[in-house]
């Protein structure tokens, strides 16, 4: 790994402003080759539990200054992590195998949550309420909500962090991360150029450790914890639920997705393809706003099918290291079995392979399209993941509507049509949080993201994105 600024490439657990080398530490290897790329250390129950009380006393003092001076210092840090966005897409390449263009626009899109939100912590404005009562008067203030926990996935290993840390400190929160244990090292390179903008010892703390469960049952568990915020996958998203409903913890929940992507009769099929490639593969498939199901109108699915398969067998597979490639390899091998199992229950049930459908070397898979699939394949029911794209017929819009919601998820849904009033009915008929209609790219930092339904709670990012980190206090004045 090719680094300018070797410091970058940080091991050590951040707490209470401290790098702490401890004696227990795990391997982070890199899922293109296999090798071991860093030992970080592995914090126990007891590290967590002290970076939450050093949380917990820092973040009194930073709800003590101005959202102005919060704003500096945020956008500061945004400022370093530009600077040295190519040297941490390298470590996010190499811990998570992003190709490193993609991985760049990983770092970019992450630091966009610490600019946008450097701005927002300038204006959390409160009301004032005409008294109920002649001599009453009323105002609403906004407060930060305390000590937050955060648990993040390996798939976006920079943004999932910056998304979250970013409005809880604009807000006056204090933070206490655990990073997925197979890519730490993207928490902790970001961490050092936290420290270098100057926010303070306690308020920004990372805790890498293997164990999962034992970290978030004390992020649940400790009263000293006001907030969890965690993206994942649903099945997760509920255990951390059930360990907070004890302490009535509030909680920020982005969790999977099963994504319909439709095409009617009447859309622009190359800008349709153009949307399913951005939709599907991006991310080798593992983002939770992918493409899951692709559902083609019946006039236009033997043309689509074709043009999709072309666009599908230009993509390079390989090391994210190399010129040029597009996809590289899953994050693991229960990542690739899974693709595996969805492939072969899908051709079992009369699913044809237009192109790809092998496991190239590794954990490295050929980018996928399946044709002829019936909706009752195990693919359109569950979240592959994966870079398998299975198209599924339909004839009417009322059917494909029925079919797309047919889902316990609804996080992100997308469709390519050009009649308005068809635009303006599905728009409002698909049950998921977020819509992308004739776009397949829908992720921003000014708008609202998150789901319905099993998808989760909450939204990131936007100007809504302040008030899940806030506590809103209303305070009556009489005797005026
Ligand atoms: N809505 C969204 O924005 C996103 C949703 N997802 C969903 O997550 C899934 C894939 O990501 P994946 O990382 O495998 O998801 P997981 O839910 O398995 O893991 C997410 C995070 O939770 C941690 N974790 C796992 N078990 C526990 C536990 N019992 N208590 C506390 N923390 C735990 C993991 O730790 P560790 O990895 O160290 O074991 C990881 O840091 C997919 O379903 C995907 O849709 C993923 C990303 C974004
Ligand atoms: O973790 C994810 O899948 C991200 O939320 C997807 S996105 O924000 O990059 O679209």
């Amino acid at each position: 790994m090719k680094l300018n600024d070797k410091s970058l490439l940080e091991t050590r657990a951040y707490i209470g402003g401290e790098w702490r080398d401890l004696d227990d530490k795990f391997d982070v290897t890199n899922p293109a080759t296999g090798e071991v790329i860093a030992s970080v250390s592995d914090c126990s129950v007891a590290d967590v539990k002290e970076a939450i009380d050093l949380a917990y006393t820092a973040q009194k003092e930073w709800a003590k200054k101005t959202g102005k001076e919060r704003a500096g210092i945020l956008r500061k840090w945004f400022d370093l992590m530009v600077e040295a966005a190519d040297d941490l897409a390298a470590i996010l390449c190499a811990e998570m195998g992003k190709p490193l263009a993609e991985s760049k626009g990983e770092i970019l899109y992450g630091a966009s949550f610490i600019e946008w939100f450097s701005e927002e912590a300038k204006r959390v404005y409160g009301d004032t309420i005409p008294g109920h009562q002649p001599d009453k008067r009323i105002i609403v203030m906004k407060q930060p909500i305390g000590v937050v926990g955060s648990i993040t996935p390996w798939n976006f290993p920079n943004a999932m962090i910056a998304r979250k840390v970013a409005p809880a400190l604009a807000a006056g929160c204090s933070f206490v991360a655990r990073p997925a244990e197979l890519t730490p090292l993207s928490a902790l390179a970001m961490t050092v150029l936290a420290e270098r903008a100057g926010i303070p010892a306690g308020v920004f703390n990372v805790v890498p450790n293997s164990k999962a469960a034992e970290a978030g049952e004390e992020l649940c568990s400790n009263p000293k914890v006001s907030k969890i915020t965690f993206t994942g996958s649903t099945r997760v998203g509920q255990i951390l639920m059930r360990q907070c409903s004890d302490g009535i913890k509030k909680m920020s929940l982005e969790l999977g997705g099963n994504a319909p992507f439709i095409v009617f009769d009447d859309a622009d099929l190359d800008a349709a393809v153009e949307g399913a490639m951005i939709a599907k593969y991006r991310n080798n498939g593992q983002t939770c706003v992918c493409a899951n199901r692709i559902y083609v109108q019946a006039g236009v699915y033997d043309a689509f099918a074709e043009k999709l398969a072309a666009a599908t067998k230009a993509l390079k597979v390989g090391n994210g290291t190399e010129d040029g490639v597009t996809t590289g390899p899953l994050i693991n091998e229960a990542a690739l079995a899974k693709v595996e199992a969805h492939l072969a229950d899908a051709k079992e049930k009369g699913a044809k392979v237009l192109t790809g459908g092998s496991r190239i070397k590794g954990t490295f898979f050929e980018p996928t399209v399946l044709t002829d699939v019936p909706i009752e394949a195990m693919v359109s029911k569950e979240e592959t993941f994966g870079p398998l794209a299975p198209l599924i017929r339909f004839e009417s819009e009322e059917e494909v509507v029925a079919l797309a919601n047919d889902s316990e998820f609804g996080l992100a849904g997308y469709f390519y049509a050009n009649d308005l009033s068809r635009v303006w009915r599905v728009a409002e008929a698909l049950e998921t949080g977020m819509v992308g209609v004739n776009t397949g790219l829908i992720s921003t930092e000014v708008a609202p993201f998150g789901g319905i339904k099993q998808s989760g709670l909450g939204r990131e990012g936007s100007k809504y994105g302040m008030d899940d980190f806030l506590e809103i206090k209303y305070v009556c004045l009489g005797g005026i």
